[in-house]
């Protein structure tokens, strides 16, 4: 778009979008579109949701009274749209980046953002929410619109929100966002179901044969006219009520709708406005429209790892040809198959992250062992207590920050039962990019006092594939495994499996004056620090835990008799972490010493790099540096 002929220049605010006109709103939309592909295809983030969302965006912006009115999106990464049209569009190009906008919508940085978010399916409740307290505050011309994918919309708390929603009297829209995809192809029947309702076939079928069967007794013909449109009127109404989940909770439905067409979604919303109660406005569209290869391949494009070149599509991913060590989720994807080919038992479990966590590859060898059971955690996690209860051997894939979902049915349903169900943890630890919502930080704390939970952490690839190994051993009972996003450090990983002795740390270094303990790949940071502080004069040592679950006793005594000098790295919360559980243990067997806990402070951390994170809760290579040089410089 030529300087001068731009539109979207011309806007900064819902305000300053309002002063158009309808008929200029389909070129705000191509250059809002171009706007979207051109910053990610600068800064990697999320992608083909928030193209497949610009006509909704601009309408909803056009038509209702932002920020006083609410608009709640969805897990929010669809959202980049929202904010480049509400006073953010000069930063966008800081999107995910440290201390830039987040890439989730979001309370503290905007008030256009109503809910902050980043895991799906909040929508539907806090919008209830909204919309009962507008109610309570005398703000009855308040509108409140939930946004949600369909993806989203089969988690369990979605159906919750409906259920509550069924029975109040709130005005409230919900906007399903059905573009029949979630990261992967959306999974189960509701998918099923949305399409069918949208092409109404079971009420189409219905009606032709009534019509038929009407023929047949002769009531048709010009004079009865009236009477079939009113009989025909009273099917309809009867049909969708029996044949539509939402008409039957009591909430409208209305659609579907090309949720691509600006005009006709600007006019079905200023209708909505008016129509009280709950409902449903059922939108269809396009996940990555506009862009050809992410219409195309929408898992990929999901989000871009990498800069791509605008034109062409090509990822611009600079990083040396040299091979690579894969990425954790990849020895996970791998290992599951060989293990599965050899123990029969073994059943993989992912909600609807198959591509995130690598658990397609399962799938795809083994489609009646693999199942994506789409955005359910807490169903992921008591399905696979039913798959163990009678035998199998469950690998429950679920990223750390995600299975904060299912703490109730890790306890309730596994735990108690002492079921060996394998909880793979992946992207535990702070993620980058995503940010405090997505963080993988709280695991090692919240699974530690479960008790018959095993809870572990690898330090590299080949230890990650001895943990799934040794994990579906007999009697084992519940075993977690949390990892890191990202890679590891080495090419050479699979190596024959190897039984790791639960709860046997290792002492990877011996030192005089000053012993880190760690827990999972922060070990190998550590051994650099250790050799850094040897050169200055400080001799250390270094204990990887391996456990949190059951914590090696053994070795806590060994390095509590020889050091009085301790630095706990854990990448997770120091309150309750591995840097607690040594602390308790210190003092329950009355030792004394000076420890310092590193890790993830007591306050929720933004988003940026990993390294960048991990520099600024002070537990790189750097932070432990200090750390324990501070210690020698302290009375
Ligand atoms: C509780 C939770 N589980 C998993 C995810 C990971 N996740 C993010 S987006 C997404 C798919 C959402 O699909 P949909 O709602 O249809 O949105 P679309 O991307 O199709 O627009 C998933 C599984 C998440 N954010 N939150
Ligand atoms: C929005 C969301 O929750 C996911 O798309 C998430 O951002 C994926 O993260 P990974 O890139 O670590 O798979
Ligand atoms: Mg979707």
């Amino acid at each position: 778009m030529k300087k001068g002929n731009s539109k979207l220049e011309q806007i900064n605010t819902p305000d300053d979008l309002k002063k158009f006109s309808e008929k200029d709103l389909e070129q705000i939309c191509a250059e809002l579109r171009d706007f979207i592909i051109d910053a990610v295809s600068c800064n990697p983030g999320h992608f083909g949701a928030s193209l497949g969302v610009v006509e909704l965006t601009v309408a909803l912006h056009y038509v209702y009274n932002t920020p006083y009115d609410k608009i709640i999106w969805d897990v929010g990464h669809q959202a980049y749209g929202h904010k480049i049209l509400t006073a953010r569009k000069n930063n966008f190009h800081t999107n995910r980046k440290y201390k830039g906008l987040s890439g989730f919508p979001n309370i503290t940085e905007s008030e256009y953002d109503a809910f902050g978010v980043g895991h799906s399916s909040t929508s539907i409740s806090a919008a209830l929410g909204m919309s009962i307290a507008a109610k309570a505050n005398n703000e009855d011309d308040k509108h409140v619109v939930a946004v949600i994918g369909d993806g989203s919309m089969t988690a369990g708390l979605a159906f919750e929100g409906l259920n509550n929603l069924s029975s109040s009297k709130s005005n409230m829209l919900i906007i399903l966002n059905d573009n029949n995809m979630a990261i992967d192809p959306n999974t189960g029947g509701l998918s099923d179901y949305l399409v069918d309702i949208s092409t109404s076939q079971t009420y189409n079928k219905i009606r032709k044969e009534v019509i038929r069967g009407l023929e047949k007794l002769k009531i048709t013909g010009p004079d009865s006219r009236h009477k079939i449109v009113a009989i025909n009127n009273s099917i309809k109404s009867l049909l969708t009520k029996q044949t539509n989940i939402f008409e039957g909770l009591n909430i409208r439905y209305f659609g579907p709708v090309d949720g691509h067409d600006i005009n006709h979604l600007v006019k079905v919303l200023q209708d909505l406005k008016n129509i009280p109660g709950p409902k449903v406005l059922h939108c269809k569209t396009k996940k990555g429209k506009g862009f050809k290869l992410a219409e195309e391949n929408q898992t990929a494009w999901h989000a871009t790892g990498a800069k791509f070149d605008k034109n062409t599509g090509e990822k611009l991913d600079h990083t040396s040809n040299k091979p690579k060590p894969p990425k954790y989720q990849e020895v996970f994807g791998h290992t599951i198959v060989e293990l599965a080919e050899k123990n029969k038992k073994i059943m993989g479990i992912t909600p609807a992250m198959p591509s995130g966590c690598s658990l397609n590859i399962m799938m795809e060898k083994m489609p009646d062992r693999a199942f994506d059971v789409g955005i359910a955690e807490q169903h992921a996690v008591t399905f696979s207590a039913g798959l163990a209860i009678e035998g199998m051997v469950p690998y429950c894939n679920i990223y750390s920050s995600f299975m904060q979902r299912a703490y109730d049915q890790v306890i309730h349903d596994v735990a108690i039962q002492n079921l060996n169900v394998v909880f793979c943890l992946d992207r535990g630890g702070l993620v980058g990019a995503d940010g405090a919502t997505h963080h993988g930080v709280y695991d090692l704390a919240f699974f530690r006092p479960v008790p018959n939970l095993i809870v572990s952490s690898p330090r590299n690839e080949e230890e990650l594939r001895n943990l799934m190994y040794t994990a579906q051993l007999p009697n084992m009972g519940p075993f977690a495994i949390r990892y890191p996003r990202g890679t590891g450090t080495t090419t050479q990983w699979k190596t024959p499996f190897k039984k790791i002795e639960v709860g046997k740390g290792e002492k990877l270094k011996d030192g005089d004056d000053l012993a880190f303990i760690t827990i999972g790949p922060l070990a190998n940071k550590a051994l650099q620090a250790c050799h850094k502080l040897d050169d200055e004069g400080i001799s250390t040592g270094l204990y990887d835990l391996r456990f949190a679950k059951p914590i090696d006793e053994k070795l806590l005594h060994e390095v509590f008799k020889k050091y009085k000098k301790i630095i706990t790295v854990e990448d997770g919360t120091i309150i309750g972490g591995i840097g607690s559980a040594v602390i308790e243990f210190m003092v329950e067997n009355g030792y004394s010493a000076q420890v310092k806990k590193l890790g993830v402070p007591d306050r929720f951390v933004d988003h940026g790099t990993q390294t960048e994170l991990q520099h600024e809760c002070g537990f790189d290579k750097q932070g432990m540096i200090e750390t324990a040089k501070s210690m020698f410089q302290q009375p």
